[in-house]
């Protein structure tokens, strides 16, 4: 009977062990499987939303690639100049008709380029060629109020230019061009600058002297519509001379005449944009009064070379900028509309106030102590004809013969 007892213990702890050791694997196996088990479920998980953020990244990566490419692009060519010929230069209303085309000239000739802009006539899109170019800067301030920046030179050209847009708020052209010159002559004072003036033919009021040369004092109606411009350019001279003679700023003062060219804003009221887009719109061309008051206009890349030479110049005397080539306002009427092929009739408006009758510039003081006259020349181009077609006319700006566009 003990042994029997003895028996069924020993094979009962046997059993047991096994039993044990059975329980040990199975738990040691479950373990195992539920560990690569929840690995494959975790490595399943993680390729899939790798996939998923590679799916949802894939168009912004083209986005950020296209960016990219727009950050790169590509600027006018620009000189380079050593830190001794490299001037640092504001120009007020840089982004303005006339003076974005400074803008470019300056920047390619190798300086570096701090544009003031308010936006009330120029043009963000004027300049935005240059935006990120290292040495460019945009700034959007206005003259009237003070600005504290260091530079060698100043264009001072802000300051509306067209006669509706000068109209549209007087005070504002006076304050422009008083409190702005003041602050810019301040800024040319404090730093050692030398400022620039983009004076005007409009000093000239309605001129009694014809061509009008530098030394004519002009005729101007103090209250009359045009006053906010004229005497507001008229008092920035006076303000100019007086800043040099009392405070030893060196100042020029450009005379600018007519001027025409690319980024004119189609809405800018002055004839020659009036005109075109009358003539594309097929709509009738506006002349003001008779059309027998004359205007000569000039390119803008002749202006624009115009003006570095006189800052560079040792000129600090009123220079007028340009084209000799006198035309009434009828004739341009008329050279506009077959330019263009337009089949828009001209109509006669009431006489616009104050409107000067004759104006063409004396640049025989530029041509002297410059060395400078304009070399561009609109001139209508006849084609066709022969071979049965019919004759078009085409706009041409052709240069004068013997001269170069610098
Ligand atoms: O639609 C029009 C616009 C203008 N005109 C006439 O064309 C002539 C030229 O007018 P604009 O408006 O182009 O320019 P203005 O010569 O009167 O003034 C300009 O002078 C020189 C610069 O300083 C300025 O850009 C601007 O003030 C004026 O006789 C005007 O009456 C028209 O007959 N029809």
């Amino acid at each position: 009977m003990m042994l029997v007892n003895w028996l069924i213990s020993v094979i009962n702890r046997r059993i047991m062990k096994l039993l044990v050791a059975l329980a040990l694997i199975a738990y040691i196996a479950s373990v195992w499987g539920t560990y690569t088990n929840m690995r494959s479920i975790q490595e399943h998980g993680e390729t899939k939303i790798e996939q998923r953020i590679d799916e949802a990244v894939a168009p912004l990566r083209e986005k950020i690639r296209d960016l990219e490419l727009s950050f790169t692009q590509r600027y006018p060519p620009v000189k380079f100049l050593s830190e001794k010929d490299r001037k640092r230069i504001l120009i007020t209303g840089g982004a303005g008709f006339v003076g974005s085309h400074l803008t470019d000239k300056l920047m390619m000739d190798g300086h570096e380029v701090t544009v003031v802009d308010n936006f009330f006539t120029g043009r963000k899109r004027n300049v935005e060629h240059w935006i990120g170019h290292e040495n460019f800067e945009l700034i959007n301030h206005d003259v009237v109020e003070p600005l504290y920046i260091e530079v060698d030179q100043i264009y001072h050209l802000a300051s509306p230019a067209s006669p509706p847009n000068y109209m549209y708020n007087p005070i504002k052209t006076l304050k422009t061009n008083t409190i702005g010159t003041l602050n810019m002559l301040g800024l040319a004072k404090r730093v050692g600058a030398r400022l620039l003036l983009a004076s005007t033919s409009e000093v000239y009021g309605d001129p009694e002297v014809h061509p009008q040369n530098e030394d004519y004092w002009g005729h101007v109606n103090p209250i009359g519509p045009r006053a906010c411009y004229d005497e507001g350019k008229r008092v920035a001279e006076t303000m100019c001379y007086a800043y040099m003679k009392q405070e030893g700023v060196e100042v020029r003062v450009a005379r600018i005449f007519n001027t025409f060219g690319s980024r004119m804003h189609m809405n800018d009221g002055r004839v020659v944009s009036n005109f075109i887009l009358q003539a594309l719109q097929g709509e009738p061309l506006t002349v003001y009064g008779s059309g027998s008051q004359t205007r000569a206009f000039q390119y803008v890349s002749d202006l624009v070379n115009g003006l570095v030479s006189l800052m560079n110049s040792n000129v600090s005397s009123p220079v007028n900028l340009g084209n000799p080539e006198e035309h009434t306002i009828l004739e341009f009427a008329q050279l506009i509309k077959s330019l263009v092929g337009s089949r828009s009739y001209i109509q006669f408006l009431p006489e616009a106030q104050d409107d000067p009758q004759r104006r063409r510039p004396d640049i025989r003081k530029a041509k002297m102590l410059l060395g400078w006259e304009p070399v561009l020349f609109f001139v209508v181009l006849t084609v066709g004809s022969a071979g049965g077609r019919a004759e078009q006319n085409y706009p041409v700006l052709q240069q004068r013969a013997g001269t170069s566009s610098q």
